[in-house]
C-alpha cells in the first residue's frame, strides 16, 4: 500500500494516508473464551476503537492462529498447551507484533503462591500506608493437614484456596475454616490463607498498562472472636465480590459499603506499577483489603489475569487508549504521526469519572 502525508487541524498536526485518502488501520485480534468474549467485547468498544481507526477482529479457535491475521497487536485469554504452542508458533513468525501479555508471565498467576510471591518481593518505600500478603502455607497432601508443625502456626479462621487459579469454576471455590478439625475434609492442593478482617469491603484495583483504577466491592463479612467460638466446621462460598446480596440482614451489613473510605489512589497507583514491572504484565487487576485492626495496613490476597474490565467505569476509553498506544509505538516511525498525541485525547475523554464519547471523535477517522 502507497502512503502520503496529510495535514490535520492547526496545531501542525499531520498523519499518514493511503493513497485512497484513508487514515492507516490497525488489527488487534483477540481470542478469548466464549464467556470473556461476550462481556469484555462490547459494541461501545468495538466502535470507539474503529473511530479510532482499530479493529478488533476475533480469533478463531478453531483454526490455526498460523493461517490468521495480519495483526498489528494480539489479545489473549486462553488456557492450554496447545494455544501456547500456537503462541510461540506466532511470535517465532511474527516477531515485531506484540502478543497481550506473554503467556510465561501469566502463567505466575495461575499458582495463588507464586501470585503472592511477587508482591512480598516488592521494594516500595511504604509510609502512611503499608501493605504485605496473609500469612499462609502450601498444603499439597491429605497428610499435611494434620500435621500441627505446618498448620499449627495459622490463627483461625482460614480461608481454603485453591492452589491452582486456572480459571475453572473450581479454582474459585474456596472454604471459610474455623477450626481445626475441618482442615481435614478439604481436598490438597490448596492454600490456607490467614483470614484478615476488612470491614466486608474489598479493593480492586484494575490495571491496563499505565492506567489504575480502584473500585469497591462487597466481602466476606468480618469474624468476631465470639463469632468464630460459636461457628462450627467451615462454610463454603465462590466469587463472592461478583454475587448479588439478597438475604436481608447481609443488606444491611453492606448498606456502608458506599460510605467505605478508599485507599489513596497514590498508594495503590505505586503497588501497581510495581506488580507490573515485576510480573512483565499490563492487563491484570489485584484484590486488596484493609485490616481493621491496624487501619493503614492494607493486604493483596489476589491477583487475576485479564479480569472483568466491562464492569469498570469508562472501559471503553482506557482501553482504546491502550490498543492506540501500543499499535502507534509499535509502528514507531512507520506509525501515523499527529501533533494531537493520544494523551491529549485521554485528558479530553476522562474527565472525573463520567465516560464521554467524544463527538468530536467522530472526525477523527
Ligand atoms: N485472606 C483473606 N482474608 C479475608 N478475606 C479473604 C481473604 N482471601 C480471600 N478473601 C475473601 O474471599 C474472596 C475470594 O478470594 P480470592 O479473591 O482469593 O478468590 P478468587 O476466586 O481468585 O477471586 P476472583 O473472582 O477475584 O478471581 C475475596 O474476594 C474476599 O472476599
Ligand atoms: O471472565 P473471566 O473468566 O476472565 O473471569 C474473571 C472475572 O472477570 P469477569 O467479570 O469477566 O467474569 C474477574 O472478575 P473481577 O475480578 O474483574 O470482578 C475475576 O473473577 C477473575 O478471577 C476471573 O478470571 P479467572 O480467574 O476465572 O480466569
Ligand atoms: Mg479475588
Ligand atoms: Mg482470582
Amino acid at each position: 500500500m502507497r502512503f502520503v502525508w496529510q495535514a490535520i487541524g492547526d496545531r501542525g498536526g499531520i498523519r499518514r494516508i493511503t493513497m485512497a485518502g484513508n487514515p492507516r488501520r490497525f488489527t488487534v485480534g483477540y481470542a478469548l473464551a466464549p464467556k470473556k468474549q461476550q462481556s469484555f467485547i462490547q459494541p461501545s468498544l468495538v466502535e470507539l476503537a474503529r473511530r479510532r481507526g482499530i479493529d478488533l477482529v476475533p480469533i478463531d479457535g478453531t483454526r490455526p492462529l498460523a493461517e490468521q491475521g495480519p495483526f498489528d497487536c494480539l489479545l489473549h485469554k486462553l488456557y492450554g498447551e496447545d494455544w501456547k504452542a500456537q503462541l510461540d508458533d506466532f511470535a517465532t513468525r511474527n516477531p515485531g507484533v506484540p502478543i497481550v501479555d506473554p503467556p510465561l508471565a501469566i502463567e505466575r498467576l495461575h499458582n495463588r503462591i507464586s501470585m503472592l510471591q511477587v508482591v512480598s518481593e516488592l521494594e516500595i518505600p511504604q509510609n502512611r500506608e503499608t501493605f504485605g500478603i496473609p500469612s499462609q502455607v502450601v498444603i499439597y497432601d491429605s497428610g499435611t493437614l494434620s500435621n500441627s508443625g505446618v498448620v499449627g502456626a495459622l490463627r483461625f479462621p482460614v480461608i481454603a484456596k485453591p492452589l491452582v487459579a486456572d480459571g475453572s469454576a473450581k479454582s474459585h471455590k474456596m472454604s471459610l475454616v474455623f477450626h481445626r478439625d475441618a482442615l481435614l475434609k478439604l481436598k490438597p492442593p490448596l492454600v490456607l490463607q490467614e483470614f484478615v478482617n476488612h470491614g466486608g469491603v474489598i479493593f480492586k484495583v484494575y490495571v491496563v498498562g499505565d492506567y489504575v483504577q480502584c473500585v469497591k466491592r462487597k466481602s466476606l463479612p468480618d469474624v468476631s472472636e465470639e463469632k468464630l467460638e460459636c461457628s462450627e466446621g467451615s462454610v463454603t462460598f465462590s466469587q463472592v465480590s461478583n454475587m448479588t446480596t439478597q438475604d436481608p440482614t447481609e443488606v444491611e451489613y453492606y448498606m456502608h459499603l458506599d460510605e467505605a473510605e478508599m485507599p489513596p489512589l497514590s498508594f495503590v497507583t505505586e503497588i501497581a506499577k510495581g506488580l507490573r514491572q515485576a510480573m512483565g504484565l499490563c492487563l491484570f487487576n489485584f484484590d486488596v483489603i484493609r485490616d481493621v485492626k491496624v487501619g493503614n495496613h492494607y493486604v493483596v490476597i489476589d491477583i487475576n489475569y485479564f479480569p472483568g474490565y466491562a464492569k469498570m467505569p469508562c472501559y471503553e476509553n482506557v482501553l482504546t487508549d491502550f490498543f492506540w498506544n501500543i499499535v502507534h509505538e509499535n509502528k514507531g516511525q512507520d506509525a501515523e504521526v499527529s501533533a494531537i498525541s493520544s494523551n491529549d485525547k485521554d485528558s479530553k475523554l476522562l474527565v472525573g469519572n463520567h465516560c464521554k464519547m467524544a463527538e468530536d471523535m467522530e472526525n477523527d477517522g
